[in-house]
């Protein structure tokens, strides 16, 4: 996504392959990455919306850029710098990762707890000055004045200040005008990533109708190739490893990817557990 190419860019990823570590710090064998060949870049005041099913990648990519989990110093930088070597990026409050568990407040929490966790953590970056912020769809809770006024607050700081903010969601409400730039992942893999001028130029729909579109198209992909396995006497469902995005055979493990997560992430417990196998970040934490 190269708008403003003049500008050096906030966010880059390039070529970003990720699989959660099996219990023995290593990728499970047979693994192949659960994020793949995933490559973008974005600038000061890009405000970016992260679409995707459940279960896509969201939340790992945006940990990944928060540095809570270890990859190639190349594969990942945030204002120039590795997110997860350079621990000052997110102690000097440069880097910012808000999700559903942060400061151990959990949103499924009750509603006045959790609004009173997602001012906290509004304040927190309105006071260090966060310059690139992640958003993993932390308005669940909001009351629809709160969500607006924060959509609102957010949006000014990217104009005003300059910030880059990354904002993983499913709700659309309130969202039309407030990306500049959208990207949808699919089981890992970029689909898209452009300008929102440019999706409206491609669909006259709602912003809430393109992406429940290209969601529909992906689920019909998936059930024809579900259907076209079993008419081939193959298993509706392939077999997924822990952490990975699939597949089966040990012996194919020494050809797998090279593992870039085989340390366990910092704050967070990166360890694929047999309590969250198969359960995205948000629906393990829904749990
Ligand atoms: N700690 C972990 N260890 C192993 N696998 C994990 C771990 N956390 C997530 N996964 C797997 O990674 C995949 C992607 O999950 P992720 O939470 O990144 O998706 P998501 O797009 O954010 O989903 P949602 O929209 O439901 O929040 C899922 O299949 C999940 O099982």
């Amino acid at each position: 996504m190269a708008v403003k190419e003049s500008s050096n860019p906030t966010v880059e990823i390039d070529k970003l392959s990720f699989t959660y570590p099996g219990i023995d710090g290593h990728p499970p064998p047979g693994s192949t990455p659960l994020i793949d060949d995933f490559s973008l870049t974005l600038h000061s005041g890009d405000r970016c919306l992260l679409v995707g099913s459940n279960g896509a990648g969201k939340t790992t990519i945006l940990k990944i850029l928060g540095g809570k989990h270890m990859v190639e110093p190349n594969m990942v930088r945030v204002l120039g710098r590795s997110a997860f070597h350079d621990t000052a990026l997110t102690s000097s409050g440069d880097l910012c990762y808000l999700g559903g568990e942060v400061l151990g407040v959990d949103l499924s929490w009750r509603m006045h707890k959790a609004s009173d966790g997602q001012r906290r953590r509004v304040q927190i970056w309105r006071s260090s000055f966060v310059q690139v912020l992640l958003l993993d769809e932390i308005t669940v809770d909001l009351d629809v004045l709160a969500r607006a006024d924060l959509l609102k607050f957010l949006k000014k700081e990217c104009e005003e200040r300059g910030a880059t903010i990354i904002y993983a969601t499913h709700i659309f409400d309130g969202l039309e005008d407030w990306p500049s730039h959208i990207v949808y992942v699919n089981k890992g893999k970029l689909q898209l990533a452009m300008p929102m001028d440019k999706v409206k130029e491609l669909s006259n729909m709602s912003l809430m109708r393109t992406v429940e579109q290209w969601l529909r198209k992906e689920r019909d992909e998936e059930r024809k190739r579900r259907r076209e396995r079993k008419a081939n006497g193959l298993p509706e469902f392939e077999k997924q490893v822990e952490g990975s995005r699939v597949t089966g055979d040990p012996a194919r493990a020494a050809a797998r990817a090279v593992n870039n997560g085989w340390a366990a992430g910092r704050l967070h417990s990166t360890v694929a557990g047999e309590e969250n196998f198969g359960f995205s970040t948000n629906r393990v934490l829904r749990q």
